[in-house]
């Protein structure tokens, strides 16, 4: 059954699909209980901090510059662990709560655009694009929308309100589709076995850091091991918000001193996780846009830095965007975009937000995969990315 089908058959519990396609097994849905089966338990780190480099310790900082030793408490509070374990009801659940805003004003200015619907002119199609930007789908993805609308309104000599409002729904989802063909959907780890790097890259105040928090613990809980690098040296109290993080979830965070090199923290926690064989390395990074040209200098130094030590990584970069400021996600995805190689968007804030349609525009004008989505601020509100749900959320109402 292809999308579209699949998030009708959610809406209005019609079954459009052939009837061959009924009879077979979809194969993504048999995947879902495999996932991380090949997982090893790491035992949680209550680990003693040991002055001898090579001893793994769960809470030791390791301090960049070698200067005086910072090292956290070694012992981890049992009642301040967090762990980011999701039930597929909860994802569900958080999807559907983190869109009601979102749906209630998509669904909300479309179920009053075809209220008043009379008949299929060019008032309808300017009228549709107007309730399309409105609702943060963009400027360029409402045009191709509607003209794209306009062929199979011909086609199919649709007149009716219902079939207008399905076709809508159905070209929505295809050119969601087509935006993400040939890409990676879900977020990808080293073919090589070693250490997986995700580098997390966004302006301020976007939600890297809660994010790195976030992944890591989903990662911890799945019994990988997790090592966080605090990079963002420039802002004061961003590498304490790490540190923060990589307490309340139990994964050791390596950190330079305020103002230090990023590149030279970067290389530290890269080498020390490939010394110490961590699964997966989180990356947390400035976010400065107002000069263009030194934050691409930092992102290649510190990408070069990570592949001098790892040639292959990263594996994911990863821009983090405010999802509820709509269409100002979509310019700094863009801008990013001009200045390093994104893999992937984390677009954060969808709860609460009434503009998850930029989603739509993200994808279609970036041809970029939103991996990720922030549902909240909780440790457990990601989710990955899951465009099916995601699509229910949003045209709740609409078929
Ligand atoms: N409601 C909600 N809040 C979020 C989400 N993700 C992050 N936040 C909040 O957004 C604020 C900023 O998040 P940070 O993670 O500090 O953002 P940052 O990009 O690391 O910012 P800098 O450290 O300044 O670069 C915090 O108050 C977070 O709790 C989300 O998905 N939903």
């Amino acid at each position: 059954m292809g999308l579209f089908d699949r998030i009708k058959k959610a809406l209005t519990g019609e079954d459009t699909s052939t009837k061959e396609e009924q009879e077979t097994v979809n194969p993504a849905q048999t995947e879902v209980e495999s996932t991380d089966s090949n997982a090893t338990v790491e035992p949680a780190g209550e680990a003693e901090v040991d002055s001898d480099k090579t001893a793994v310790s769960h809470e030791t900082v390791v301090p960049v510059d070698k200067e005086p030793v910072e090292q956290q408490e070694a012992t981890v509070d049992t009642a301040t662990k967090e762990s980011a374990e999701l039930k597929e009801e909860d994802t569900e659940q958080l999807y559907e709560q983190g869109l009601q805003k979102t749906s209630q004003s998509f669904g909300a200015r479309l179920n009053a655009f075809f209220a008043k619907f009379r008949s299929v002119d060019e008032n309808f199609f300017e009228e549709l694009e107007e309730v399309l930007i409105e609702s943060d789908v963009g400027y360029e993805t409402a045009m191709q929308l509607s003209d794209s609308l306009r062929t199979e309104v011909k086609l199919r000599n649709a007149k009716s309100k219902n079939e207008l409002q399905t076709a809508i729904v159905q070209k929505m989802v295809e050119l969601y589709e087509a935006g993400g063909a040939g890409k990676n959907e879900e977020l990808q780890v080293t073919e090589t076995g070693s250490t997986t790097v995700y580098l997390f890259v966004g302006v301020n105040g976007a939600g890297k850091t809660t994010t790195v928090g976030k992944l890591a613990a989903k990662l911890h809980g799945a019994g990988k091991s997790v090592l966080l690098v605090a990079a963002d040296t420039f802002r004061a109290g961003a590498v304490a918000q790490l540190v923060e993080w990589g307490k309340r979830v139990d994964v050791p965070v390596v950190r330079g001193k305020e103002q230090a090199d990023p590149a030279a923290v970067v290389f530290d926690g890269v080498q020390r996780a490939k010394d110490e064989n961590f699964d997966y390395v989180l990356i947390d990074t400035a976010g400065r846009l107002q000069n263009k040209v030194n934050l691409m200098n930092e992102l290649e130094k510190i990408e070069r830095t990570i592949k001098k030590v790892l040639p292959d990584q990263p594996t994911e970069v990863l821009l983090v965007v405010d999802g509820s400021t709509g269409q100002n996600a979509l310019i700094q995805a863009k801008e990013f975009n001009e200045t390093t190689k994104l893999t992937g968007l984390v677009l954060t804030k969808i709860d609460g937000s009434s503009k998850g349609g930029v989603v739509l525009a993200i994808r279609n004008e970036m041809q970029l995969p939103v991996k990720l989505v922030g549902l909240g601020e909780k440790v457990t509100d990601l989710a990955e990315f899951d465009a099916e749900k995601f699509a229910i959320g949003l045209f709740r109402g609409l078929m």
